[in-house]
């Protein structure tokens, strides 16, 4: 289904290639009216499943009246009010507010001209009626005490329990009516509101209206309210009355019972759509039609008819309604006409001013103040880092120990060490198999003797023993014989002295592990041997020689290698989890709805969560680098100062990529599914657990882009190698790192922005 055609002016005012310049007088007139929306088209879905909302509706708002909005349910009332107030997006058409368009600087929204409640509760649990009224307070700009008064009187005027319960344990009537407080408490000039009456009481529920009707009096408030309870309308200056995303008349709320020869507005609106059931497209052909069936009934009818066939002619129903003025009571106030668009002055300093320093100040009390009232995510944010710093630094990296192997001893059957009275230090040339088994043994592994080859093999077979060491039967006499043969021992010396060892290499960290260790054993051994006989230790050894390392441990482990990557991907995933949860809740509960069309930027929303978040994540790297490097000894040879920028770097990184989810996503389980799925392509590809030196050609190019790559490679560089900021490998992390923060913070904000329905 499409959009009806009918001749639409885009906002640069050109139609298929044709410009259309509105007459002065129309633009004048829209801007006269708190709210003109002309032609507007409302879809959801894709091109070829489109759902129309808003076909081609126009609505008018006078200044200074209470509108009352009725419809159907799922009707469109709810698109067209976000709509309204720039939360969302027309596909074509034009809307007016408080004269000028939505997200202008002319027009009244965002901003604190606007009072919106939404259909949502859109507020914050855990904080109480009085601590939510002073949020919103300085978010419109009022002072502490401002606040204070008209909370009083607010208090009492919807009748609300006592200030200091918080909001999540009050019933669903009164969680509404501290959000109808939250709007009005602020005063201001166009108040829109989402069936604010639902589960209130008929008698709280006239009070309110009592009150709507007092605010609207002296003209200088305008209300647009949407109601299931038609009845309720009956005080509203105007109705509008939407279906199937039309307005079918907007009209006072005699003039409708009058016009439509109904006895109650249900009535009216039936006729209504029974009209406009059998396919009569244009509002004006649906009411004369009316106005036809009637007229003989209802004299006064004529003149309607010739009204409708004056808009027809027009097309701008809104624009005659006011011309027409009929619908409006005057009251003999005179309206102050509002600033044309183009004629708000804006100066470099508006452009220079990104924050407004009351908005920041409530955006700040109220994080810190959610975090407070939050103890499991307090508790989260505390533990978590110190306990996956101690999971990662206990299990992961460390030689594994007690590997069992199956000796075979021909040289001394069953023996598998030496007997407690051997010294080591004599030079023996006989039982050198109990030596070296000896020196095996030290590596803590455990060794089972097995009396032949057969045996020890099935042993391993059967996943009893990782490998077999089969030693020859005169190992000693043979091997002493290859030493002083040197170039002239024959094969059988050679083959003699030999210990066959045949290992289970199915898992590569334990195979490297023992062939290491088989290769240290023999170093030590031969070092034993050469020193208690009195030769060159070189005789004994290798021609290649490893001295002591240029960087890092004789021994290196893979802690070691591990670490800096862990340290930076904990910090970076819990600041993502926070900032996205946090993200969420507020997206998700329409609360960062209702701050943005009360003129908070989507910038402040994100820099204040970066202000009050980043105090947590210094937190959490502090334990990060503590846990890891005080209690479980993770090598360190760089500045620790360094290091911990880079961490705190790489925390701030995970939090804009927190924000830029939870602005993507609309909901915490595609949220969570973003997250947790980038946690692992970032583990694999960023070098955490594998040198990217051994990648794939091409995932290593990738690799470099991706935030984690260089900073854990600058940040092992540092801890590692000790090098400072001076070197290419340390600063690229920084560079990189940053580079990030600035990508992530601006897709956030251009979402957050842009983003709309
Ligand atoms: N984001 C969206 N994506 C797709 N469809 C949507 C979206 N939001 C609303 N709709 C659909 O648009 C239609 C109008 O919804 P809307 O909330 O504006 O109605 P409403 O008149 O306010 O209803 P109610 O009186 O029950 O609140 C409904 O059919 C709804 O399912």
């Amino acid at each position: 289904m499409k959009c009806s055609k009918v001749l639409t002016k885009n906002m640069s005012g050109t139609t298929g290639g044709r410009r259309l310049m509105p007459q002065q007088s129309t633009v004048w007139a829209r801007r006269q009216n708190a709210v003109a929306v002309r032609r507007a088209c409302k879809t959801y879905g894709s091109k070829s499943n489109k759902h129309v909302i808003l076909d081609s509706l126009n609505m008018t708002v006078p200044k200074g009246c209470i509108y009352g909005l009725l419809g159907a349910s799922g009707c469109g009332k709810t698109t067209l009010l976000s709509c309204i107030v720039g939360r969302r997006r027309l596909n074509s058409g034009e809307i007016w507010v408080l004269g000028g368009q939505p997200g202008s600087r002319g027009s009244g929204v965002p901003g604190p001209r606007v009072g919106y409640m939404p259909q949502e509760i859109a507020l914050y649990g855990e904080f109480t009626i009085r601590e939510t009224l002073k949020y919103f307070g300085w978010v419109a700009g009022m002072n502490t005490e401002e606040i204070k008064t008209k909370m009083d009187f607010l208090l009492d005027l919807l009748q609300l329990p006592f200030p200091d319960r918080a909001v999540k344990n009050l019933s669903g009537g009164q969680q509404r009516r501290v959000s109808m407080a939250a709007t009005f408490l602020h005063d201001p000039e166009l108040l829109i509101l989402d069936e604010p009456t639902v589960g209130v009481d008929p008698v709280l529920r006239q009070k309110i209206w009592d009150y709507l009707v007092d605010l609207v009096s002296n003209k200088t408030t305008t209300i647009i309210i949407t109601t299931h309870y038609i009845d309720e309308t009956k005080q509203a200056t105007t109705i509008g009355l939407m279906r199937g995303g039309k307005m079918l008349a907007e009209e006072s709320p005699t003039e409708l019972l009058q016009r439509y020869n109904s006895e109650s507005l249900e009535d009216a609106f039936l006729k209504l759509s029974i009209l406009q059931n059998r396919g009569k497209r244009r509002r004006s052909s649906i009411t004369s039609n009316i106005i036809a069936a009637n007229a003989a009934a209802i004299p006064e009818l004529q003149d309607v008819q010739e009204f409708e066939t004056q808009s027809e002619i027009s097309g701008e129903f809104g624009d005659n309604m006011v011309a027409n003025k009929s619908a409006i009571p005057d009251t003999g106030t005179v309206v102050d006409p509002v600033p044309p668009e183009d004629e708000v002055e804006v100066t470099w300093r508006d452009h220079l001013k990104i924050v407004t320093p009351h908005h920041m100040k409530a955006l700040i009390w109220k994080n810190l103040l959610w975090m407070s009232r939050n103890f499991g995510v307090m508790m989260f944010t505390v533990a978590m880092p110190i306990l996956q710093t101690t999971f990662f630094c206990l299990s992961i990296g460390h030689d594994p120990v007690g590997l069992k192997l199956a000796v075979v001893n021909n040289e001394l059957p069953g023996v598998i060490s030496c007997p407690n009275n051997y010294n080591s230090s004599d030079c023996y040339m006989s039982d050198l198999s109990c030596r070296y088994l000896d020196h095996l043994s030290a590596r803590k592994h455990q060794l089972v003797s097995y009396d032949n080859y057969d045996e020890a093999w099935y042993a391993v077979k059967k996943g009893w023993a990782w490998g077999v060491v089969d030693i020859p039967s005169n190992f000693s006499d043979f091997l002493i014989q290859r030493i002083e043969d040197g170039r002239f021992a024959d094969d059988i010396a050679l083959n003699g002295s030999d210990i066959d060892v045949q290992l289970d290499m199915s898992n590569q960290q334990i195979a490297a592990l023992l062939s290491r260790d088989f290769y240290l054993a023999l170093e030590a051994f031969s070092a034993e041997m050469a020193e208690s006989c009195n030769v060159s230790a070189n005789l004994l050894s290798l021609p290649v020689k490893f001295q002591d390392p240029i960087f890092g441990p004789r021994i290196p482990n893979f802690t070691n290698f591990a670490a800096p990557g862990v340290m930076l991907t904990i910090v970076f995933f819990l600041s993502v989890a926070l900032t996205s949860g946090t993200m969420l809740v507020e997206r998700n509960e329409g609360i960062l709805e209702r701050c943005l069309v009360s003129g908070i930027t989507a910038f402040e929303v994100l820099s204040s969560h970066v202000m009050t978040q980043f105090v947590v994540m210094v937190g959490q790297s502090l334990m990060v680098i503590f846990f890891a490097v005080y209690v479980y000894d993770v090598a360190v040879t760089g500045n620790l100062v360094t290091a911990l920028v880079l961490i705190i770097l790489s925390g701030t990184c995970g939090m804009t990529f927190g924000f830029a989810v939870s602005c993507f996503c609309d909901d915490e389980r595609n949220a969570t599914y973003l997250a947790l799925g980038s946690f692992l392509p970032f583990v694999m590809l960023c070098g955490i657990i594998w040198p990217v030196e051994g990648m794939n050609k091409f995932l290593r190019s990738v690799s470099y882009f991706l935030p984690l790559t260089l900073s854990t490679e600058s940040l092992r560089s540092v801890l590692g190698r000790g090098w400072g900021l001076d070197s290419h490998q340390v600063y690229a992390g920084f560079i990189s790192t940053l580079a990030w923060i600035l990508i992530y913070l601006l897709a956030s904000v251009l979402i957050l922005k842009y983003k709309k329905g």
